[in-house]
């Protein structure tokens, strides 16, 4: 339960005088606030039980230290150095779902949440030793009690020891409580792919930005499809920006290892980023899945937009089995071929990761080939064109 509340105008419902809040103002750039209040509060003002907000705020979620907004703020508030703090009483915050034992986390300083997912919390620490950020996903062992999701957690764990490439954030160590599981891991410091979306007036990216960008998704994906593993939740919220841009593929939880003979039925992911295969209920491998998802990833950072999309799952759900979906005339040819070849509903005949990373418009940076014209909207009817 939040303690206290913050209108959309920036007040405080229901204070009481004991504790602090620092109102932020005057934010610096189009980068989530998460990040850069966490740094904010922990490295430069560092005080406990604090609550960061502002008079423009509006999307923001609650925990013992910060407000932190989920969604990213308009590129004209300035924070960073030209931030501007106040200080004024609030009441007690500490009451989260999470709250870690420190007993057990000796070796860490624990900060502010920077995540929220469905399942875990994750938030910013420091190791003592090192000195090193590190972010530590926080299970409570009450809702592993769960067996679906105590399997999933296992697996997560698992694969990501597996793992070690570039765009894909590093495992450092699992850690068990009495109350909580904790898994730390690399700190991204940056902003989710779908925030930077957001923070954009145009809400898309260019052919060259999407590319640099895409290309590394499917960088990861390649990889984790060598090592016969499957993401299965590719979605915008899970690719992590760093601030050069770099990408780091998180969240693990529903990934998987498959075998090349062995088929398997699944229905999990995210609903618009779902492949035909699984809304049909048909046994898959694993990896076409995720290039599904990802194509609906580059699709949205080109057009900004979903190529199907519906006011409800089964919406989106009948036009995914429909295949039917329009491109914008100002695509290039190339980027509009890869498209069509992600968005193949054939998960045979579908491109690989490890093909993307050959097709000429990745190979081009996506700079669009001047001898190829745009697009002009193809009507592109997959089902029409690459089922019968
Ligand atoms: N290593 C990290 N570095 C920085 N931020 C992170 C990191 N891992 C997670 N986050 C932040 O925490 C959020 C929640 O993490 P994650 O997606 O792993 O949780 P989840 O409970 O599995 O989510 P979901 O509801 O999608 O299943 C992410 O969206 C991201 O903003």
């Amino acid at each position: 339960m939040r303690p206290s509340t913050i209108t959309r105008k920036g007040t405080i419902r229901k204070r009481a005088p004991e504790k602090k809040i620092i109102i932020v103002h005057n934010l610096d750039d189009s980068y989530s606030l998460s990040d850069h209040s966490a740094g904010l509060l922990h490295d430069e003002i560092a005080m406990p039980n604090l609550v960061c907000s502002s008079p423009r705020l509006e999307n923001v979620s609650f925990n013992s230290k910060a407000y932190i907004p989920k969604a990213p703020l308009s590129p004209s508030l300035p924070f960073g150095p030209k931030a501007k703090a106040r200080i004024i009483p609030c009441k007690d915050l500490s009451d989260t779902a999470h709250n870690v034992e420190m007993d057990v986390l000796d070796n860490y300083n624990v900060w502010s949440d920077i995540g929220k997912g469905s399942y875990a919390v994750v938030k910013l620490a420091t190791h003592k030793q090192t000195m090193m950020k590190c972010a530590i996903k926080i299970y409570s062992k009450k809702s592993l009690e769960n067996p679906t999701l105590k399997k999933n957690v296992m697996r997560e764990i698992k694969i990501l020891k597996k793992i070690d490439h570039n765009n894909i954030v590093k495992f450092y160590e699992e850690i068990s409580g009495v109350n909580n599981l904790y898994i730390v891991m690399e700190y991204v410091k940056g902003i989710s792919l779908n925030n930077h979306l957001v923070a954009k007036s145009t809400k898309k990216l260019t052919e060259t930005e999407t590319c640099d960008i895409f290309k590394q998704v499917a960088e990861a994906l390649a990889y984790c499809h060598e090592k016969n593993i499957t993401h299965r939740d590719i979605k915008m919220e899970n690719v992590q920006l760093d601030l050069n841009f770099n990408v780091k593929l998180i969240d693990f939880g529903f990934a998987t290892c498959f075998s090349n003979d062995k088929k398997t039925l699944i229905f999990c992911g995210s609903p618009t980023y779902m492949a035909p295969e699984i809304i049909n209920h048909q046994a898959s491998s694993g990896p076409p899945v995720d290039v599904w998802a990802a194509g609906i990833l580059l699709f949205v950072l080109v057009t900004g937009d979903f190529p199907f999309k519906g006011n409800t799952e089964k919406r989106v759900f009948d036009k995914v089995k429909k295949g039917s979906y329009k491109v914008p005339d100002d695509l290039s040819r190339p980027c509009c071929d890869l498209i069509r070849s992600i968005l193949d509903p054939n998960p045979i005949t579908r491109i690989t990761a490890k093909d993307i990373l050959i097709h000429p418009w990745i190979l081009n940076g996506g700079n669009i080939d001047l001898h190829s014209s745009p697009s002009k909207g193809d009507y592109i009817d997959v089902f029409d064109e690459d089922c019968n």
